[in-house]
């Protein structure tokens, strides 16, 4: 469950249907952040969930989605804000769904040294929340929680960093403890 936690509008809805756009696939915590959005706007908009942020700020710009939500983890966030053709509308804050490290369900033992996949923001979270028994790993990166999921499910890591959602959809189970990001959300509109 997503608890909104607090909402500042800066800049007025754009006219027009609203779209959303924001980072997937499925089981992102954009995802759920959208969502969040998307009750607070008319007309039931659609979600479009693309590979990264850049993406969905292309599909803003181009103007076939007219909001687009991104974390305010996100380490490249600063382009959106200084960008002069979009411009910041809302802000939140809403925790995450719950974070932990998971393997595929259906796995053998794992390695003593297990290889592990995140994306790039919740990183710090690998040592955080990593059982003791195993080393620190190297740690691989992707696109989103989602897709950190998926490539465990395709066995190309044995951990991923994903969210509860993701790791439901690809079939993994956590070994580690779970806890939520508190984080800000940032929604853009065309200028
Ligand atoms: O990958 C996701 O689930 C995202 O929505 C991006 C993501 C994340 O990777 O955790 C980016 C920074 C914040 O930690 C929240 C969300």
């Amino acid at each position: 469950m997503t608890v909104e936690l607090g909402w500042i509008d800066v800049r007025p809805a754009p006219a027009g249907p609203p779209a959303i756009g924001t980072l997937g696939p499925e089981g992102t915590s954009s995802e759920q952040a959208a969502r969040l959005l998307r009750t607070r706007l008319p007309d039931g908009p659609s979600i479009v969930l693309r590979t990264t942020y850049e993406q969905a700020v292309e599909d803003l710009k181009a103007g076939t989605v007219s909001h687009v939500v991104v974390a305010n983890a996100y380490r490249d966030i600063h382009h959106f804000y200084m960008a002069d053709d979009i411009a910041l509308a809302d802000v939140f804050v809403m925790d995450t769904p719950l974070y932990g490290i998971a393997r595929r369900a259906d796995g053998g033992p794992l390695s003593d040294r297990p290889s592990v996949v995140t994306h790039p923001s919740p990183r710090p979270l690998v040592a955080q929340l990593l059982p003791a028994a195993y080393p620190l790993p190297e740690v691989a990166t992707a696109d989103s929680t989602s897709q950190a999921a998926q490539a465990v499910a395709e066995r190309r890591y044995d951990l991923a960093l994903t969210t509860e959602p993701a790791a439901t959809r690809h079939g993994l189970r956590f070994i580690s403890r779970l806890r939520p990001i508190r984080m800000v959300w940032s929604v853009f509109i065309r200028t």
